[in-house]
């Protein structure tokens, strides 16, 4: 049988990058999409915006919904200080297994643990099996329908404190009208829209930032 999207992305990064070198994953994943075909990875122009967060809340723990092929797991983990961890949560088995492969080329496996399931499942049991507090950042690129259920699941469990900034990619397109409704809305949250596009292409896109106000 023929080879899957995510396993000929994964031949271009062994291929193309340099072993142990992350930028040099990311540009390669980067000229894939952009000349060999388009895959949903955050991408470079909103994957700058995200590099800028990351830099500025530098997260003791981050959680990521949504690892795909792992570009955006990469792009976080090689910003995040020695000690640090990244959670990442994917629910496809084949996607997980590209993505694995792809954080271990890029030299960032001791950074990143990833959990494979669905969401709903497995944010409840995150403090008693990782042994985290609560998280200094999330990013949601998981279905688009879960980001408003998980964002008031992560509140309920407790794994959210004042200041923690969640980051949702494709508020736009696809679009996630009642999550940002609720992000806009709630005086639990400060809400800010970083205009960009969808990955790769000239169609309009962008990642909500909001800071959770406790
Ligand atoms: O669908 C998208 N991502 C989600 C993929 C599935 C996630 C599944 N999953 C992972 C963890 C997890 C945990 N629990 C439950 C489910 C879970 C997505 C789509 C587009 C897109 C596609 C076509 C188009 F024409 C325009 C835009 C662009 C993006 O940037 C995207 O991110
Ligand atoms: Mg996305």
């Amino acid at each position: 049988t023929g080879s899957t999207r995510p396993q000929r992305l994964l031949k271009a990064v062994q291929k193309n990058a340099t072993k142990g070198d992350p930028q040099s994953v990311i540009s390669t994943i980067d000229h894939f999409c952009r000349r060999c075909e388009w895959a949903m990875n955050v991408g470079d122009e909103k994957g700058t915006i995200l590099d800028s967060v990351v830099c500025e809340v530098s997260p003791g723990s981050t959680l990521e919904l949504g690892t795909y092929c792992g570009y955006s797991t990469v792009r976080i983990a090689r910003l995040l200080a020695p000690g640090t961890k990244l959670i990442t949560l994917e629910f496809n088995p084949d996607f997980a297994k590209v993505a694995r492969q792809v954080i271990e080329f890029a030299g960032l496996q001791e950074k990143v643990l990833l959990v494979e399931g669905p969401s709903g499942d497995i944010i409840p049991k995150i403090k008693e099996q990782f042994g985290i507090t609560t998280f200094d950042l999330v990013f949601l690129d998981h279905w688009k329908d879960r980001y408003l259920p998980d964002t008031k699941l992560l509140e309920e469990c407790g794994l959210l404190r004042k200041g923690s900034v969640l980051m949702a990619d494709n508020v736009i397109c696809p679009g996630t009208p009642d999550y940002l409704a609720y992000v806009r809305s709630s005086p639990k949250y400060d809400s800010k829209y970083f205009k960009s596009h969808l990955e790769y292409t000239k169609v309009e896109d962008g990642l909500e930032k909001s800071v959770y106000l406790g």
